[in-house]
């Protein structure tokens, strides 16, 4: 059973044709013009198109270069009475699978659908099983010697096929954002997207229409509409890092999300359907939260439903000698050196420290310490374990001009709350600019901020 959304003029073929897509169990949407088909590719999961090249005045490849444009992944079939070979070609070349001249044939319109869907839950099962693989793959990349990791490489193993909300607890760069990957990416929604935001970067206003879309013009920068992640998700997963730092009246809108499976864009009234499985993370206690009324225990109670707790790693010190090896080997992979070490004393002298910063920090200090020294066997002397000033400096001046500019982007956003109009005109730069570099340095993906 698919959806499938016919754009056609007339009302008639529109209706002979949902009829006969009916008989084989499908669900028909209808559109009789391009702005009604938009809006119903933005507000459903389409699998199919059934298009006519001519709608009224407007023509179907339009609609073909949307779907391309938009990335959905619905397939499409062009409908034509006036058949050619260069409208063919053109619709093929827009991603069109098929073509069918009127007056259409209903044996071969549904032998035709029954093709292309077919050939659609193929190739994403091909795309499911890769991410499976790929998945056991990452999954490996959990550094896990430590009974406590051991047992959440076994909870994530138990958990794979079961579709409910996970919230990951742990101090700051305990690793929680790559479990909610490897959470991801055995799961069966791997073939789906993952979508990351940070909840404590983006001001209230931000944050509302980063995780629900707004439309055009509810807001003084909303110059278009905008899906919002939970959208963008739609499918996959959407991973709510730092969702202790969410506003009471974003918690009252998260809860609705997750209680309705709907969302409602900035400044609309019409709720979209959404399908997305959530995994949070903090590091705060959002039980005591709760009690201070902090926190909406109610929202608590449908994120809480599969918890897990990353130890500090200075309670789980047994992963800090493969966590150097994954580290050493990325370095040695990046640098192209594969007599890059660290001497046993250095190790050592790793194995002992606190890391109150974690694994992050972990991560920094070889990074940083081969970048000072250069190896090829790092020496316990060697290792800095607090960035001195002196450090910061050379990483300050190692630092590449794309960093710098991140940076400075990254600063003049904030001190804009995050209007991009306001900090493009800052940055001398027009908004389509910065929304280019914003994409370009990853910036849109909350993660990076
Ligand atoms: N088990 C692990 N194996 C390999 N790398 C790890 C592991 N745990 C953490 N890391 C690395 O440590 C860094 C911090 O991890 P991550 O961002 O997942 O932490 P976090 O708990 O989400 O941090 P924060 O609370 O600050 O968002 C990342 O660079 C990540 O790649």
């Amino acid at each position: 059973m698919a959806t499938i959304l016919i754009v056609d003029d007339e009302f008639s073929i529109r209706k002979t044709l949902g009829l006969l897509l009916k008989t084989d169990q499908h669900l028909a949407l209808e559109a009789s013009n391009l702005a009604a088909a938009k809006a119903c590719l933005d507000k459903h999961i389409v699998d199919l198109v059934i298009t006519d090249m001519r709608i009224g005045e407007e023509s179907g490849l339009d609609l073909l270069t949307y779907l391309k444009e938009t990335g959905y992944a619905a397939e499409s079939i062009m409908m034509t009475a006036y058949a050619s070979i260069e409208t063919a070609v053109e619709a093929m070349r827009l991603g069109a699978y098929d073509y069918l001249t009127k007056p259409i044939n209903p044996d071969e319109l549904l032998l035709r659908v029954r093709k292309v869907l077919e050939k659609k839950s193929l190739s994403e099962e091909v795309t499911r099983l890769r991410g499976e693989l790929s998945g056991r793959g990452k999954f490996g990349h959990i550094a896990a010697r430590s009974p406590r990791m051991v047992e959440i490489r076994q909870i994530v193993e138990r958990i794979r096929d079961r579709d409910l909300p996970v919230l990951i607890t742990g101090e700051t760069g305990t690793g929680k954002e790559v479990l909610a990957n490897v959470i991801h990416s055995v799961s069966a929604r791997s073939h789906g997207p993952l979508v990351a935001i940070n909840c404590c970067t983006l001001p209230e206003e931000l944050l509302d229409s980063e995780l629900f879309g707004h439309i055009k013009g509810s807001f003084t920068s909303a110059t278009s509409n905008r899906k919002g992640l939970f959208q963008q998700a739609h499918g996959g997963t959407l991973f709510l890092d730092e969702i202790g730092d969410v506003s009471p009246r974003l918690q009252a809108k998260l809860l609705r999300a997750l209680q309705e499976g709907e969302v409602r864009p900035v400044g609309s009234e019409t709720p979209i359907k959404v399908n997305v499985r959530i995994i949070a993370a903090t590091n705060c206690d959002l039980e005591e939260m709760a009690n201070q009324g902090s926190f909406r225990r109610d929202l608590l109670f449908r994120l809480n439903v599969l918890p897990i707790h990353i130890p500090p790693l200075r309670e789980r010190r047994e992963d800090i000698l493969p966590l150097i090896d994954h580290f050493l080997g990325l370095e040695r992979k990046q640098l192209g050196r594969n007599d890059l070490n660290l001497s046993p004393a250095a190790r050592q002298k790793l194995v002992e420290y606190d890391w109150p910063g974690n694994v992050r920090e972990l991560k920094n200090v070889v990074e940083r310490s081969f970048a000072l020294h250069g190896g090829p066997v790092l020496e316990a002397h060697e290792i800095s374990l607090s960035m001195k000033p002196n450090a910061l400096d050379t990483a300050e001046k190692n630092k590449t001009l794309a960093q710098t500019e991140a940076e400075h982007i990254r600063r003049i956003l904030a001190e804009n709350h995050g209007n991009q109009v306001a900090a493009a005109r800052v940055l001398g730069i027009s908004r389509s600019t910065l929304r280019r570099k914003l994409e370009e340095m990853n910036l849109l993906s909350p993660a990076q901020f």
